[in-house]
């Protein structure tokens, strides 16, 4: 249905008969228009035209809104205002109208520009009579001549022919388009009273229009009623309605002629009262809308700024959250230190009780041994006397004993010097019982030994050849010689006889090395740490025959000549023989099993060096290791070696030995061992450096057969070396202000529980100050080493 038969239909008007007033959204000048059509076109009917153009405030180009949901919610809250506003301007316009009296009105919404709305209303609705403003609200004045909105001159431009345009300002009539050609036969120029085409007008009313009075004072009709309704979804803004209309038909043209009869005249009151009450009632509504609308507006502020303060609240909210996520964090931190401290105090309580009652246990203890060092005290200030008694004994004692001991060294002396260096054959011959069998205690290459007692020293008696290019008085001088050099480790020469060419040694009660090693002569294997023990003393002798002047070299070192004592001490035996025999002798003896020990470079070049003894050692320290036949040693001991399998060829009836050391021990061995004698290493520089420090861990323990402990415990202890108040060796020796030298603890123990006179003479000390006693305690160390 077109618009025209919209109005038609719904009987608001006839287009042809309506002047149509074009009003804006300012009401000021919508009102002066429609008061200048309503005083000039009284009685005609008149239309309100407003084109509305929605407000695009809110749209989402503006980039405000943003959510689906907000923007749907905005959207309809834009549409809401859009057409409360358009309701409030229409009510305005209504208001004025009815208080003016109008017949009817129809308002078409575009969404187009205002102009081009107007332009189309007028088309489609085939648009006769319209009044515009002339002119924009800057333009306003009552001298106005001609158009000045751009509005009103695009109307007149563009307006199609069939339309009267009256534009007006100020109510004043400022310029009228005429309609240029007729649409129909009834169709003329209607004229306002102010315009040229008045007359025009007056004529169109006497063709016609004679019920259209316009007059310029117009009263207006109190009994019209104006119903306001808006229609369609506004959302849609293409053609919604909003419809002023009558409440009844409109009052007919003729009612204005006075020729109704009285019914009717009475009708027509009655209808202008009901008329009159509709139109309170309308003011009444239209008030109501006005306040509803206010309240709207209001509302739609309130909840703009409430959507504004949701928007800030939730920027707090969020900010809060972030302080709150964070604050839990802490919390968290600090509720696992405190469970952490908790546990911490828990375990520190636990412990408490435990370090209370160690505490009070040292205390007690502390007092026991104040007590105890009290005690000692008082029993050494009583014994004091006595030893100071005992002293005086002991030293009368020990003048007796040196005076005894003097008598019996000046007579030994005698003696050995007189008698027992040089010893007679018949001596000889006694103490083997004419070298019976069962003397002999063995057979060397150059002759047998025998053991016997000479003037009741046990001895071993040596026969060396009796054939010799040496004369008795170069062998005995010889002799005496090699009687001179004494060394713990080497066995003591202590008579010959020049006569039978004899030696006389000290006897050694463990016979040699070589039936330990091999087990012979119902000997028990040695242990590890005698074995370590014995390298170490053979080392010692042999750095010592070299370094005497002259230098003396074995020649003839093997285990054989390595004797043990009755506590398994080992001293070599025979050095120096090669000097008391002759060189042919010397060398025509080959014994096979004795080359293994010599040194290859002196078998070929028959010199012998101090490297040839090196070269025995190494053999020597082998066979203490593995205690297999020489033969063959060097080599087997070096493949175990690079085989990293030493244990292989170590000797398991020695007990377990420390790998270390003995890995240590072999490649020393083996250097000994090298070829060329150049390579071999330096016995005092280089050998004894390493094996030294062995015979630390070669200490005799419970487990060995020794009785080296017991001479240890049997020693005398240096009086100097005991404190007085622990009576034991000093450990930690301090000297007090009294002169005296005690233990640290001791001496500390007794001023820390108050005292401050001297343990030793009771009298006061000077003072507190204890000074370490370096010295004694290298001494101690010393003597604890040697013994
Ligand atoms: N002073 C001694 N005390 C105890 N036994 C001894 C003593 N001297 C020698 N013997 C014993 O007599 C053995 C023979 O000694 P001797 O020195 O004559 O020959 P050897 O050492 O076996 O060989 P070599 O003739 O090459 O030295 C020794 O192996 C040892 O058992």
């Amino acid at each position: 249905m077109s618009g025209e038969d919209k109005i038609k239909a719904e009987g608001i008007c006839d287009v042809e008969d309506t002047v149509f007033v074009a009003v804006g959204k300012n009401v000021k000048e919508g009102k002066s228009v429609l008061s200048w059509a309503l005083k000039s076109f009284a009685g005609r009917r008149i239309c309100v035209l407003h084109v509305h153009q929605p407000n695009h405030l809110f749209s989402s180009k503006d980039g405000k809104l943003s959510g689906a949901k907000l923007k749907q919610h905005m959207v309809k809250a834009c549409q809401e205002l859009d057409r409360l506003r358009l309701h409030k301007l229409l009510n305005q316009y209504l208001l004025f109208i009815s208080q003016a009296g109008i017949q009817g009105g129809k308002v078409w919404l575009e969404i187009n520009n205002v102009e081009k709305g107007i332009i189309h209303i007028i088309e489609e609705h085939k648009i006769r009579w319209l009044v515009m403003g002339a002119a924009a609200e800057t333009h306003y004045s009552k001298q106005l001549s001609e158009l000045k909105s751009s509005k009103a001159k695009f109307v007149c431009q563009h307006a199609p022919m069939h339309c009267q345009i009256w534009f007006t300002c100020k109510e004043c009539l400022i310029h009228t388009r005429s309609m240029k050609n007729s649409l129909s036969s009834s169709s003329e120029s209607l004229s306002s009273p102010e315009d040229n085409g008045g007359t025009e007008m007056r004529n169109h009313v006497g063709n016609g229009y004679e019920d259209l009075n316009i007059l310029e004072n117009a009263s207006i009709p109190a009994n019209k009623i104006v119903k306001v309704e808006i229609k369609g979804d506004y959302s849609t803004l293409h053609e919604a309605h909003l419809h002023c209309a009558t409440s009844q038909p409109l009052l007919e043209e003729g009612s204005f002629h006075g020729k109704a009869s009285n019914d009717e005249r009475s009708r027509v009151e009655q209808a202008l009262m009901d008329a009159e009450n509709s139109k309170q009632r309308a003011l009444e509504e239209s008030v109501k809308r006005w306040r509803a609308e206010e309240d709207a507006r209001e509302a739609i502020s309130m909840a703009e700024a409430s959507y504004r303060l949701f928007k800030e609240k939730q920027v707090q909210r969020k900010e809060k959250e972030e302080i709150f996520a964070k604050q839990k964090e802490e919390i968290e931190e600090l509720k696992i230190q405190h469970d952490l401290c908790l546990k911490k105090l828990q375990m520190i309580r636990e412990k408490k009780p435990v370090l209370e009652s160690q505490i009070t246990e040292s205390s007690c203890a502390g007092k026991e041994l104040e007590e105890k060092i009290i005690q000692a005290v008082e029993l050494l200030i009583s014994f004091r006397k006595q030893r100071d008694e005992m002293q005086i004994e002991r030293d009368n004692a020990i003048k007796q004993v040196n005076r005894f001991r003097k008598l019996v060294q000046d007579d030994a002396n005698e003696y050995c010097i007189k008698n027992f260096f040089s010893i007679s054959f018949s001596d000889i011959i006694e103490a083997t019982q004419n070298f019976d069998p069962s003397s002999k205690i063995g057979e060397g290459k150059f002759g047998s030994v025998y053991k016997g007692m000479i003037h009741d020293v046990k001895v071993a008696i040596k026969m060396l050849p009796a054939c010799g290019s040496f004369s008795d008085l170069d062998f005995q001088h010889e002799a005496e010689s090699l009687s001179r050099v004494r060394h713990p480790n080497l066995v003591t020469l202590i008579g010959i006889c020049s006569e039978s060419r004899s030696l006389a040694y000290e006897f050694l009660e463990n016979g040699n090395l070589e039936d330990h090693l091999a087990c012979r002569k119902k000997s028990r294997p040695l242990h590890w740490q005698h074995r370590i023990r014995i390298a170490v003393e053979i080392c010692s002798a042999l750095i010592f025959v070299h370094a005497n002047d002259p230098c003396i070299v074995h020649g003839n070192l093997r285990p054989t000549n390595i004797l043990l004592d009755a506590k398994f001490v080992s001293k070599i035996s025979d050095f120096g023989v090669h000097l008391l025999i002759s060189q042919t002798e010397y060398s025509n003896n080959d014994d096979p099993e004795a080359s293994v020990y010599v040194d290859p470079e002196c078998i070929d070049k028959r010199q012998l060096t101090v490297e040839s003894d090196v070269y025995s050692f190494g053999v020597i320290l082998l066979r203490l290791l593995t205690a297999r036949p020489a033969s063959g040693i060097v080599r087997e001991v070096k493949c175990a070696l690079e085989s990293g399998n030493l244990g292989s060829v170590l000797d398991s009836s020695a007990g377990d030995w420390p790998i270390e050391q003995v890995e240590l021990l072999a490649y020393l061995a083996l250097s000994c061992c090298e070829k060329d004698p150049l390579n071999r290493p330096n016995m005092l520089s280089e050998v004894w450096p390493t094996i030294e420090p062995m015979r630390d861990i070669c200490k005799p323990n419970s487990d060995l057969n020794t009785s080296s402990q017991g001479s240890k415990s049997q020693k005398r202890i240096p009086p100097h070396f005991v404190c007085p108040i622990f009576q034991d060796v000093m450990e930690d020796p301090h000297i007090a202000a009294d002169g005296y030298t005690y233990e640290g603890d001791a001496i500390k123990g007794w001023l820390y529980s108050g005292h401050d006179t001297s343990p030793m003479t009771n009298l006061k000390l000077d003072t507190c100050d204890l000074i370490p006693n370096y010295a004694l305690y290298r001494a101690i160390q010393e003597w604890q080493q040697q013994s």
